[in-house]
C-alpha cells in the first residue's frame, strides 16, 4: 500500500489530468468539423494539424502551472526535436490527439492520452475518447475504469477464438508493408476471429482493457501512445509486453498486449519484427 502522501498526490494529479483532458476534448470536438491546416511528419501518412499543437501546448501549460518541477514527454515537441528521456523525475507523457488521421477525415475515433511516471514507473493514465465522452483511467494498484465502470480484460487464451487489434504505423515502404501484411496473414491463418484497425492505438488499447478485444500488437507506435494505456490495461488485469516476449520497453516503439499471458505469447511468437527505432534514440527518425 503506497504511503498516504503518495496516494493523495496521485489522486490530485489524476484529477488535474482528467480536467485537462475534458477541456481540450471540447476544442477537438469543435475543430473536428472545421477546415484544418494539415502537415506531415515522418511520412505522408503521419499527419499533424494546428489543433495537435494547440492542445499539446494547453495541456503542458496547465500542468506546468501546477507542477513546475515536473518533466514532459509530448508527441509534437518530440517531432520538433525535444528529447524523449524518461528519468526518475515525475514525468507526464502526452499524446494531444491520438488518431490525427481520423481527426483530419472526421472519422470519430479520436482521443487525448495523458500518462504519468515517477522513478520510471508508470503510476497512472487517462485517455479521453473525445467523441463519445468516455474517460478511461487507471492508477497503479487502484484499478481501471471507463467513467465509473470498472474495467476487466478478456480471459481468452485461444488465438482461434480471439479478436485482435492492431495499427499500421507510419511507414509505408514496400518492405514494411510486406512485413505488416505478413503478420496479419499469420494471425488469420491461425484462425483468429478477426483483425481490426481503428486508427487510434490508445482507443484500441482501451477496448482491450474493457474486454472488447482479446489482444493488441503494433510496431511503430510511441511512448505517448503506450504510457496511459499500459496502466489502464494492467489495472484491468491484462499484460503489456515487448513483441519479443520480454517485459515492456516503453521507448522501443513496439508492443503486444492481451488479457492473458498465453494469448500475448501466441501473438508475439507469430510476429516478424518491423524496425522503427526507439523514442529515446535521437539518431533514429521519430517514425
Ligand atoms: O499520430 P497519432 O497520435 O494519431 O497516433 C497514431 C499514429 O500516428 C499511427 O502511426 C499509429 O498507427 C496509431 O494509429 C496511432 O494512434
Ligand atoms: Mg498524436
Ligand atoms: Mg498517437
Amino acid at each position: 500500500q503506497a504511503p498516504m502522501w503518495k496516494r493523495a498526490l496521485d489522486k490530485r494529479l489524476s484529477k488535474v489530468a482528467s480536467r485537462s483532458g475534458a477541456l481540450v476534448c471540447l476544442i477537438i470536438r469543435k475543430a473536428l468539423t472545421e477546415e484544418k491546416r494539415i502537415s506531415t511528419k515522418t511520412s505522408t501518412a503521419d499527419l499533424v494539424t494546428e489543433t495537435d499543437h494547440l492542445v499539446e501546448d494547453l495541456i503542458i501549460s496547465e500542468l506546468r502551472k501546477k507542477f513546475p518541477s515536473h518533466r514532459f514527454i509530448a508527441e509534437e515537441a518530440a517531432a520538433s526535436g525535444a528529447k524523449c528521456e524518461l528519468t526518475h523525475s515525475p514525468t507526464w507523457i502526452i499524446d494531444p490527439i491520438d488518431g490525427t488521421c481520423n481527426f483530419v477525415h472526421r472519422f470519430p475515433a479520436v482521443a487525448v492520452s495523458i500518462g504519468f511516471a515517477v522513478h520510471q514507473e508508470l503510476e497512472f493514465g487517462v485517455i479521453y475518447h473525445c467523441m463519445e465522452e468516455r474517460l478511461y483511467s487507471g492508477r497503479r494498484g487502484r484499478g481501471a475504469f471507463c467513467n465509473s465502470q470498472r474495467l476487466q480484460v478478456s480471459r481468452e487464451t485461444d488465438l482461434s477464438k480471439a479478436l485482435v487489434l492492431t495499427e499500421i504505423g507510419p511507414k509505408r515502404d514496400p518492405a514494411t508493408l510486406r512485413l505488416f501484411l505478413g503478420n496479419m496473414e499469420r494471425l488469420l491463418h491461425a484462425s483468429a476471429h478477426g483483425v481490426r484497425m481503428i486508427g487510434s492505438s490508445t482507443l484500441a488499447l482501451c477496448h482491450l482493457a474493457s474486454g472488447a478485444a482479446d489482444a493488441y500488437y503494433q510496431f511503430g507506435l510511441h511512448c505517448w501512445d503506450l504510457a496511459a494505456a499500459t496502466v489502464i490495461i494492467r489495472e484491468a488485469g491484462g499484460i503489456v509486453m515487448d513483441t519479443s516476449g520480454a517485459p515492456l520497453d516503453l521507448m522501443a516503439c513496439r508492443v503486444v498486449a492481451a488479457g492473458t499471458r498465453e494469448m500475448a505469447m501466441f501473438i508475439a511468437q507469430a510476429l516478424q519484427t518491423i524496425n522503427y527505432g526507439r523514442d529515446d534514440d535521437q539518431r533514429s527518425s521519430n517514425s
